[in-house]
């Protein structure tokens, strides 16, 4: 490919809306171009990479047994009627008619498609296992798409599902994908993390997540360097502590005026947040508001508090619904005194506070030294996110904590889908039994976003070498002169001819133009032409390390498949 026919739109300049370096990057180096708020254009070098991306994931895929095929876009409602879930999701799924006026969504994902394409071409158990994988445009109408295409309301996805006959043959397709998602993320080069995930409202009973280090990610996970457990941390546990028991203090209101932070309160009265009981009002979708409880220095895990109590829809409590309950504004909220109706969930850490500190239920007061008999807790529970320097469930250890960008998910469904869309099979005995499903994405086009926030510097993109655009960039310092020209024309030919993916820079441009723009798209090997042309001699510049060689022109073809080892 020569520059002067190709389409590479360079930019020096991005508006400040793009907030990460990857998304700094594809507009910069001419690989993406925004259509609307969360949809983009992917131009040549953008497109190039990302199918160097999904025939990585094919190639994996297919290594471990799944089948190809390609589903719709479009999808029927129906089958999210049977399912149950057309209504579970809102304003997230693009909802369209067609010309009859029937009802159709653009799909965020295919679990029932496939669900739906199995049970009609599957009867028997000597039909399964299977694995049928796509990869496809999903449509989900995020409400603040950001970070480029790491979080777009269109994206590619290879979305896989498997068919087992029972759990065993699912923990077998799992632990196959397990594998599979390890070559795949190890072939493209990224530092990631897997951690055990929660399985969110598509059901199944467990999943892990394939968790790319960054600290743009918008996942916090939690891991333990000692044991290797790891985990999101809306998931994640630590181990409770547990507080030093003191002698039982005399109860006492204080004076806290406008006192109403955690923060504030624990300077105002010198003491630890640990000392104080935080108290955070919610309400389910019943409407029924109810009091949390935590020592003052965590945080509440919604996740793990929707699990604990069953709650489908949870929000926090309005000033209103708090006065109900409390007789009071925000922030002197408290157990100790409010209506034995109300539902008091607290975090197992509270089990052990002595002698702490209340929200009075009135305005400007607190109340010290409370202690757990002044009030009833319905029930305890793990309701906290676990936190860096907290110790390690499995093994005691220092915890730490990172961000994380997800690239993969995976889940082990059970019979979630197959018992609603009724896809069964003919076990050995002739009884129909329902097919065990799990199902695998990786985000295509956000792993490709990924690998740039991982392989960059102060010039641009430092792609792995097998994943750039174009793997030599041929660069004439002065295309006006005749000899440069030639030979890099020459050079260009010899290199196509063995099946190198070579792009001559023939603009008329200053070389220091030509360079800035091959860096930034971040080719890993420019071949100059310049003034070494005398002894017969030009030079190789690698992109990551930055280091110059002088080589006759006669070894090129030689150096280039070594750096590539193609030999
Ligand atoms: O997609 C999954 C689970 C797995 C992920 C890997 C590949 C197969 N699906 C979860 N999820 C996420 N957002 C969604 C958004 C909308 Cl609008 C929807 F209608 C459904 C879903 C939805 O089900
Ligand atoms: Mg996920």
């Amino acid at each position: 490919m020569k520059t002067s026919k190709y389409f590479m739109p360079t930019l020096r300049e991005v508006s400040s809306d793009a907030e990460t370096i990857s998304h700094q990057l594809m507009l910069r180096a001419g690989l993406i171009r925004k259509q609307a708020a969360g949809i983009y254009t992917y131009l040549p070098l953008g497109f190039k990479v990302l199918k160097k991306i999904e025939n990585i994931v094919r190639e994996e895929m297919e290594r471990s047994g799944a089948i190809e095929i390609l589903a719709s876009a479009l999808q029927n409602a129906e089958l999210w009627q049977e399912s149950h879930r057309w209504y579970e999701y809102g304003a997230e799924m693009f909802r369209l008619q067609d010309r009859h006026g029937r009802d159709f969504c653009l799909g965020p994902t295919h679990e029932e498609i496939f669900t739906d394409l199995v049970r009609n071409n599957i009867s028997s158990y000597r039909q399964l296992p299977l694995n049928l994988f796509q990869i496809q445009t999903k449509y989900r109408d995020e409400k603040r798409p950001r970070f480029g295409v790491i979080r777009s309301r269109e994206f590619i996805m290879k979305d896989a599902y498997s068919f087992d006959i029972d759990e065993e043959g699912l923990n077998k397709s799992y632990e196959e994908m397990y594998k599979a998602y390890r070559r795949i993320f190890d072939r493209c080069n990224l530092k990631y993390q897997v951690v055990e995930a929660d399985t969110g409202n598509i059901g199944g009973s467990s999943s892990h997540e394939f968790m790319v280090i960054s600290e743009v990610g918008e996942d916090s996970l939690i891991f333990c360097d000692n044991c290797g457990y790891s985990a999101n941390v809306e998931k994640a546990q630590a181990v409770d502590r547990q507080f030093v028991a003191e002698s039982i203090k005399k109860k006492e209101k204080v004076y806290t005026p406008n006192i109403k932070t955690i923060d504030k309160l624990a300077e105002f009265l010198s003491i630890e947040s640990s000392k104080i009981l935080k108290a955070v009002l919610y309400t389910d979708e019943k409407a029924r508001t109810f009091m949390c409880l935590l020592p003052g220095d965590r945080e509440v895990n919604e996740i793990k508090l929707k699990k604990l109590l069953g709650i489908k829809e949870l929000n926090l409590a309005s000033e209103e619904e708090i006065y109900k309950v409390t007789k009071c504004k925000p922030g002197f909220s408290g157990p100790v005194g409010i209506n034995k109706e109300v539902f008091i969930v607290a975090d197992n850490e509270v089990k052990t506070m002595t002698n702490f500190v209340v929200g009075a239920n009135e305005e400007d007061y607190h109340i010290i030294n409370v202690n757990l008999n002044e009030f009833n807790v319905n029930i305890y529970g793990d309701i906290k996110n676990a936190e860096e320097g907290d110790n390690c469930i499995k093994c005691g250890n220092k915890l730490s904590s990172s961000k994380g960008i997800e690239v993969g998910h995976i889940f082990k469904l059970g019979t979630k889908y197959s018992k609603l869309l009724k896809a069964t099979y003919l076990d050995k005995n002739g009884k129909e039994q329902p097919m065990v499903m799990g199902c695998y994405g990786i985000g295509i086009t956000r792993t490709l976003a990924a690998i740039i926030e991982q392989n960059n510097d102060e010039d641009g993109i430092c792609w792995p070498k097998h994943l750039a655009p174009f793997e030599v960039a041929v660069i004439p310092v002065n295309i006006k002169d005749e000899e440069q020209a030639n030979l890099a024309e020459k050079i260009y030919e010899q290199l196509k001819n063995h099946n190198i993916d070579v792009l001559l820079d023939d603009r008329d441009e200053r070389v220091g133009v030509k360079f800035k723009d091959i860096d930034l798209i971040g080719i890993p090997l420019k071949i100059v032409i310049g003034k070494k042309i005398s002894e017969g001699q030009v030079e190789l510049k690698f992109r990551s390390g930055k280091e110059t060689k002088l080589v006759n022109i006669g070894d090129i073809i030689e150096e280039v498949k070594n750096f590539y080892s193609l030999t």
